[in-house]
């Protein structure tokens, strides 16, 4: 069984006008609120891929009653912890430009953490845990820590999308997958990255660390992916960007589902097609990719193994 874990789960309220003015009132063409936080997306678009998984995570008052309800409809089965406080809004402006921004998050008691721990406490060999998203404030900064002793204690393996400390802590304990994008590497190491040949050695150095697999994503430019036998660079699909939330997390989802845990070269890089034709299928989408708009795009995906 797939476990996504979304520590901070979101309604993803996206606003679109023509142009923001700072300052002004400013009117909205439409809204939309969508489910969101990281491991939430991860699920949302396993089940548009026919994968089913379970979500967990911290869920709290009427925004999370509207999170878990969407995931319902969507037939996802979510295992939450309930919390006392309102799950966080994330407000996402789409002007000219995108602008983000991301709320906080809930307060957490400590039998909330274990209420939490114990949804992950009969884990086994063949389970795959996906840990996503930011760590909320009321949490330890080494929570992901805590909770990579647990599953791999049981055997499992687990998939981790955050940034900065937290995961170059996670990389020990080798992760199956991780998934930066290009800005984020660069600010783990203290630099910029840019071009392809700037990016790979971080890249290996996260392999070195103990990452089992690692994608870099990079926007707009495509993306890599590094494993010990291959690098390959998938460079953009032409489309017209409507949205590029979630592009990443729809990317670690289209990997995943492809994945048999056979770990052979040739289905690591059907699972990267996957990946890049479902984060292009997102960021060409309103909300997340529906299954059609990522099916017609992987032909247009190409692979470029450059060793
Ligand atoms: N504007 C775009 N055009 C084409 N593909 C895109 C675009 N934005 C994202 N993607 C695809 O989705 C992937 C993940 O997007 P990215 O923005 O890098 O992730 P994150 O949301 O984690 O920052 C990219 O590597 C790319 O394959
Ligand atoms: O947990 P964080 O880092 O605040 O991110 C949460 C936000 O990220 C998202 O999961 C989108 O992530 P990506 O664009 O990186 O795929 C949104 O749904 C959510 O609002």
């Amino acid at each position: 069984m797939i476990y996504t874990v979304t520590l901070n789960p979101s309604i993803d309220y996206v606003v679109r006008l023509d142009t923001l003015k700072t300052g002004s009132v400013n009117r909205s063409e439409n809204q939309d609120k969508y489910p969101g936080g990281k491991g939430i997306n991860v699920s949302r678009i396993l089940k548009r891929l026919d994968v089913d998984s379970t979500a967990l995570g911290f869920i709290g008052g009427f925004t999370g009653g509207f999170i878990e309800e969407a995931l319902t409809e969507e037939k996802i089965t979510t295992r939450f912890t309930p919390v006392k406080t309102d799950t966080r809004i994330n407000v996402k402006l789409k002007a000219d430009q995108e602008t983000e921004i991301n709320g906080q998050g809930p307060d957490l008691t400590e039998q909330n953490i274990s209420e939490l721990k114990q949804e992950l406490s009969s884990l086994t060999s063949d389970d795959l845990v996906v840990l996503a998203g930011s760590i909320p404030g009321a949490l330890p900064s080494d929570f992901y820590q805590e909770l990579i002793a647990l599953i791999t204690k049981q055997g499992a393996e687990f998939i981790i999308d955050t940034t900065g400390d937290a995961l170059l802590e996670s990389l020990e304990h080798q992760p199956l997958l991780i998934k930066p994008n290009h800005h984020e590497l660069g600010e783990m190491f203290d630099t910029t990255l840019v071009t392809i040949e700037d990016i790979v050695p971080y890249g290996q150095e996260l392999l070195k660390r103990g990452a089992k697999n690692v994608i870099v994503s990079m926007g707009k430019d495509g993306a890599l992916l590094i494993t010990p036998d291959l690098t390959v660079f998938a460079p953009p699909i032409k489309g017209d960007l409507k949205n590029s939330v979630g592009a990443g997390d729809s990317m670690v989802a289209g990997f995943i589902s492809q994945l048999n845990r056979a770990n052979a070269q040739s289905e690591l890089e059907d699972a990267f097609r996957y990946g890049v034709a479902s984060g292009s299928a997102t960021a060409f989408s309103d909300d997340l990719a529906t299954k059609d708009k990522i099916v017609n795009l992987l032909p247009q995906v190409t692979l470029k193994i450059l060793n």
